[in-house]
C-alpha cells in the first residue's frame, strides 16, 4: 500500500462555458480536510474531478502530488447515494471491489467492519431489507473495506440519527487514521469535530477556515468544538443570505 499523499488541486470548472468555480487548495497528507459550502457551488464536482469521473462540464487546471505520482487507483469513494447493489447481500456488497478485481475475498474483514458499524447481524440481508441509515452504514463499511490511501466522502453521515452519526464519525476517524481524507459535509458540527483542515467554498473561491486547535477527533461538547461550530454556522448563513 502506497503512503497517503498530499494532493494539490488548482483550477477552474466550467459548465456550458460559464465558470462555476475557481478553486485552489491542498489536502495535507494523512489528514482530514472538510469541505463545506452552499448547495450547488461544486463540492461534489470537486470529488468527481479527483476521482477522474465525468462531470458534465469542463475542468481547466491541475490535480497533482508532490512526487508527481498519479492518484488514480489510490482512492476509495463514498457517494451521497449508497450505490449498494440490490441483488447482492450486504457482505457481498462489501467484497464487490475484490470481486471486480478478481482478488481473494476477505470475508472475515468484511464481517469485522459490518460489526464495527453495527450491522454484524445483517450481513446476509439484501440492501432493500435495511433502513436508510443502515444502508449508509453499510456503504461506509464498504468504503473502509477498500483500504486505499485516499478517501473521498460525500455527506456520508447525512441519513444517520444524531447518536449514530457521532459514533460513525469516531469510528471513521479511527479506521481512516493516516489516510488523506476529503469529507464533503453541510454540517458545521461535524467539520468542527473531525477536520484537521476546514475549507469553505463559495462562488468567489475557497477559503481555509480555522479548525479548532485541539487535535481531531474532538468531543462533541468541547468548548473549542462548540465555538468553531457556531462561528462556522454563522459564516455559512451569511454566505447563503
Ligand atoms: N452532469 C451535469 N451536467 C450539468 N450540470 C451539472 C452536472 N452535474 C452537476 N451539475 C451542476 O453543477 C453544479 C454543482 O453541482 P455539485 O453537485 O458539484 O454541487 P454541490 O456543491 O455538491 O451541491 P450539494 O451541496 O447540493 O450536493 C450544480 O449547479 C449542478 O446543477
Amino acid at each position: 500500500m502506497s503512503p497517503s499523499p498530499e494532493i494539490m488541486f488548482k483550477g477552474c470548472f466550467f459548465i456550458e462555458n460559464k465558470q462555476l468555480f475557481d478553486a485552489s487548495f491542498v489536502m495535507p497528507a494523512g489528514r482530514w480536510t472538510c469541505l463545506l459550502g452552499p448547495s450547488g457551488v461544486g463540492k461534489s464536482t470537486i470529488l468527481r474531478l479527483l476521482l477522474g469521473l465525468k462531470t458534465g462540464g469542463h475542468f481547466k487546471g491541475e490535480i497533482s502530488t508532490p512526487d508527481g505520482q498519479s492518484i488514480a487507483g489510490q482512492i476509495s469513494y463514498m457517494a451521497q447515494s449508497d450505490l449498494l447493489l440490490p441483488w447482492l447481500s450486504v457482505v457481498e456488497n462489501l467484497m464487490i471491489g475484490a470481486s471486480l478485481r478478481g482478488d481473494t475475498h476477505d470475508e472475515e474483514r468484511a464481517m469485522m467492519l459490518l460489526d464495527r458499524v453495527g450491522l454484524g447481524d445483517h450481513g446476509h440481508k439484501k440492501p432493500a431489507a435495511l433502513s436508510g441509515g443502515m444502508r449508509q452504514r453499510a456503504a461506509l463499511a464498504r468504503t473502509l473495506m477498500e483500504d486505499r490511501p485516499v478517501v473521498l466522502l460525500d455527506e456520508p453521515f447525512s441519513a444517520l440519527d444524531a447518536g449514530t452519526r457521532a459514533d460513525m464519525q469516531e469510528l471513521s476517524a479511527e479506521l481512516l487514521t493516516g489516510k488523506t481524507v476529503l469529507l464533503v459535509t453541510h454540517d458545521p458540527a461535524e467539520a468542527s469535530r473531525v477536520a484537521d483542515q476546514i475549507l469553505v467554498m463559495n462562488k468567489s473561491g475557497m477559503v481555509v477556515w480555522p479548525a479548532p486547535e485541539l487535535p481531531a477527533i474532538r468531543a462533541v461538547d468541547a468548548p473549542e468544538t462548540l465555538l468553531c461550530q457556531s462561528k462556522l454556522l454563522a459564516h455559512l448563513r451569511a454566505l447563503a443570505a
